[in-house]
C-alpha cells in the first residue's frame, strides 16, 4: 500500500522545530507523498486576525520545502476557511487517495489534546497518528499510533512572533531565507 504523510499546523511561521519534525517523519515513514497542510484556523487555538496572513504563511512553507527538498503545500483548509477540523479534511483525502495509508504528524501538545478533537474515535480509524516528542524527551502513545523521537528543539511560532515584535534576532530559529522574508515584509512587527 502506498503511504501519504500529512503534517498539519498553523505554521505562523514555519520554524526549525517544524522542519526537523517534517524531515524526521519523512525519513522514518518514507512516504510516497508528503503534504504540508496549513490550517485556516486551528480548532483549539485563539484566532488572532493580525497574525493569520494566509499567503505569507504559504510562501514561507514553500521556501522551507525548497530547502527540505520534499513535500508539497495543500491549501484546501485555507480555501475552505472557518475552523479547520482534521476529520473534515481527511474525509476528502480518503476519497482522493483511496489506496493510501494516511499518516498524520502531531507533537506532544496536540497528542495531549486529542480527546478534544472532532470525531476523534472515527478519525483514529481513518489514519495513523505519528506523535513526535515536543518539550519532553520521550513520548508514549496509545495503541495503533507511532511514536517518533527526535532531538528536542523547544521553540514555537509564538516565540518567533514575539521576537520579531520586540526586534530581537530570529537567526537559526527559522531558515536564512525565511528570516529575510520576515524581516523584509516586517511580518509580526506590530
Ligand atoms: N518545536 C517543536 N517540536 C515538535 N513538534 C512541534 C514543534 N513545534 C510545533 N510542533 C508540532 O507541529 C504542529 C503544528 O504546530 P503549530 O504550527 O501550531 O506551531 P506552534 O509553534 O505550536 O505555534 P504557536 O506558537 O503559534 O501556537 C503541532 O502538531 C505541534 O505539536
Ligand atoms: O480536528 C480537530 O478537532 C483538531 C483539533 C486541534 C488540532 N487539529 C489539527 O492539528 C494540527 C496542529 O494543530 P495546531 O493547533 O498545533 O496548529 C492542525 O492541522 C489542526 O487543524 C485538529
Amino acid at each position: 500500500m502506498e503511504k501519504l504523510v500529512i503534517y498539519g499546523g498553523q505554521f505562523n511561521p514555519i520554524h526549525i522545530g517544524h522542519m526537523l519534525v517534517a524531515s524526521e517523519s519523512y525519513h522514518f515513514i518514507q512516504p510516497d507523498e508528503f503534504i504540508f497542510l496549513p490550517s485556516y484556523q486551528s480548532p483549539l487555538k485563539e484566532h488572532n486576525d493580525a497574525y493569520l496572513i494566509e499567503s505569507e504563511r504559504v510562501n514561507m512553507l514553500e521556501l522551507a520545502i525548497e530547502d527540505l527538498q520534499f513535500g508539497v503545500v495543500d491549501k484546501r483548509e485555507i480555501d475552505r476557511k472557518g475552523t479547520s477540523y482534521t476529520f473534515d479534511t481527511i474525509k476528502e483525502f480518503q476519497s482522493e487517495y483511496p489506496n493510501y495509508q494516511i499518516y498524520f504528524v502531531i507533537g506532544s501538545d496536540q497528542y495531549e489534546n486529542l480527546n478534544k478533537w472532532k470525531n476523534i474515535e472515527e478519525l483514529k480509524n481513518m489514519l495513523t497518528f505519528v506523535v513526535v516528542n515536543r518539550e519532553v524527551d520521550t513520548q508514549d502513545v496509545h495503541e495503533g499510533m507511532l511514536a517518533l523521537h527526535i532531538p528536542r528543539i523547544d521553540i514555537s511560532s509564538t516565540d518567533i512572533r514575539n521576537r520579531s515584535k520586540n526586534r530581537q534576532s530570529i537567526k537559526m530559529l527559522v531558515t536564512p531565507r525565511i528570516e529575510t522574508y520576515i524581516k523584509r515584509g516586517r511580518l509580526y512587527e506590530n
